[in-house]
């Protein structure tokens, strides 16, 4: 296995910002960036309008790479600005892909930011390019500037109404011109966006987060297949697309988001945390200390513990200066005890039955270097639990997963899965349990993606799928 394939598995989406009408929009949106870095952290970019010009900075990284301050008095005579940061889905990832993507046509000048995935972005680039289309990147998102750019109507709304009328998938899209901001959300609502409001001034972000770290006020979701037009006049709400099936991404809750954001009425946080009380409920154990892989499984882990009565304990410290992008030991060294990003802490864990609470299992490295680290540590029995169900499908919506044959779960039963992570005993929250912390308590409809979990698909899918599809 290549360090691609081992660090190659649930990644962060993207993350969207764009504020309309602030004098200190860039400032802002570059907050609001590094508070939304969780979503993305290959490469990021602000572009601002003052009405005639757009000015556009982006670059490969983390935001502070990406921006560099001496960009900051360019970028700020704009008084709208849209900001992204990217982890590719589709095309590779480089700088001719990191968003917002900027264009001047006829119209005037337009940026575009997208976190989601497009299924029917290969097909509709041929479809354009065979009509004389040059494209200036290879990830999905340009497709929808030149549909936009082809439209004939008058009025910008309805050539982007045009555009969404033909791509399908998941999108959550911020579209700034020279005098309006438009913000999408498609229409099963996969991606979340909300909608915020600072002073005069209206902006909208991936998650609810931003709007905290910049001191704006959260006003409220965007709907699915709502389009959110913001002027000097204020906010329009209109729609693009009619009701369709509504269909939240549950990895949202369970993995991607922030704890501290709200999204579609529930705290990431809150969440998290019954789903660990049910993981109890449903799969209890008896052991003497309860704890949680840093950091997305932590309020799980809080959960398990207060439900049982178990203590909840920090077993387990996580460097926060270990990214992606940092260089990972060789699996020679790795073998030799090189553990760079975790480490288990021995008082804690030494003579214990421990329970180690994650929040998925993807292709069961994580959970099967911890169970070993554990050991190594002490623990004399170790029990996983795991706060959502096995992942058995890949995603087309905007999260790089690996490849179907790599997901553990698709191949291997919990019993397998227990034996090649050298776990003591192995447990998964059940779909319909997992639903219960939503108040959905008879596992019918409920309005959320599970798709990863039980290959239910809300929209069409293209199974030739990959993130390099475009990349010739
Ligand atoms: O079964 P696997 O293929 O190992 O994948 C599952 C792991 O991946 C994620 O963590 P990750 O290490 O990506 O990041 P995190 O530190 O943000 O939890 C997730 O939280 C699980 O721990
Ligand atoms: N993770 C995302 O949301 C990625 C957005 C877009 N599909 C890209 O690859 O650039
Ligand atoms: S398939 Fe899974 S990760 Fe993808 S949108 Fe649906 S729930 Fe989220
Ligand atoms: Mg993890």
């Amino acid at each position: 296995m290549t360090d691609d394939e081992l660090f190659d598995k649930w990644h962060e989406e993207c993350g969207v910002f764009a504020i309309f009408g602030h004098e200190n929009a860039a400032q802002l949106t570059y907050f609001a960036l590094v508070a939304l870095q969780h979503r993305g952290q290959e490469s990021a970019g602000i572009a601002t309008v003052d009405g005639l010009k757009l000015y556009h900075q982006k670059g490969m990284g983390l935001v502070s790479e990406a921006i560099p301050n001496e960009a900051m008095p360019r970028l700020s005579k704009g008084h709208a600005a849209v900001g992204h940061v990217r982890y590719s889905t589709t095309g590779v990832s480089q700088l001719i892909n990191a968003q917002p993507l900027v264009f001047n046509f006829q119209r005037g000048n337009m940026a575009l930011a997208h976190n989601g995935n497009l299924v029917n972005a290969h097909q509709l680039h041929s479809f354009l390019e065979h009509r004389g289309a040059i494209f200036q990147s290879t990830s999905d998102t340009e497709v929808v500037a030149h549909l936009i750019a082809r439209s004939g109507h008058t009025d910008m709304a309805d050539n982007i109404r045009e555009a969404l009328s033909i791509v399908k998938g998941a999108y959550a899209f911020c579209i700034l011109t020279d005098d309006k901001l438009y913000a999408m959300r498609d229409a099963n609502g996969l991606r979340p966006m909300v909608l915020g409001k600072i002073g005069d001034a209206y902006c909208v972000s991936s998650e609810s987060c931003a709007f905290d770290t910049i001191g704006a006020e959260f006003v409220r979701d965007i709907e699915p297949g709502e389009m959110l037009i913001i002027s000097k006049d204020g906010v329009e709400s209109t729609r693009f697309a009619g009701s369709a099936k509504r269909a939240l991404c549950t990895f949202e809750y369970i993995y991607f988001a922030r704890p501290d954001s709200d999204i579609d009425g529930f705290n990431v946080h809150a969440v998290r945390k019954d789903f660990g009380k049910l993981l109890y409920r449903e799969h209890p154990v008896e052991a003497d200390v309860v704890i949680g892989v840093p950091d997305s499984s932590i309020s799980s882990a809080i959960g398990y513990a207060e439900e049982s009565g178990i203590p909840y304990e920090i077993g387990l410290i996580k460097n926060r200066y270990v990214g992606r992008t940092f260089i990972q030991p060789s699996q020679e060294l790795r073998a030799r005890g090189v553990k760079l990003k975790l480490n288990a802490v021995r008082k804690i864990v030494e003579g214990k039955r421990v329970v180690m609470i994650d929040d998925s299992i993807v292709r069961g490295t994580t959970s099967g270097r911890i169970v070993t680290m554990l050991r190594e540590a002490g623990a004399v029995e170790v029990h996983v639990r795991i706060a959502s169900p096995p992942v058995t499908h890949s995603c087309f919506y905007g999260i790089d997963t690996s490849a179907r044959h790599e997901l553990i779960a698709s191949n291997k039963s919990v019993e397998q899965i227990r034996e090649y992570i050298g776990a003591d005993t192995l447990a998964f929250l059940t779909e319909a349990t997992m639903m219960q912390a939503f108040g959905i308590m008879d596992g019918k409809e409920h309005g959320h993606c599970n798709a990863c979990f039980n290959g239910k698909y809300p929209t069409e899918v293209y199974e030739d799928l990959t993130k390099s599809i475009m990349d010739r």
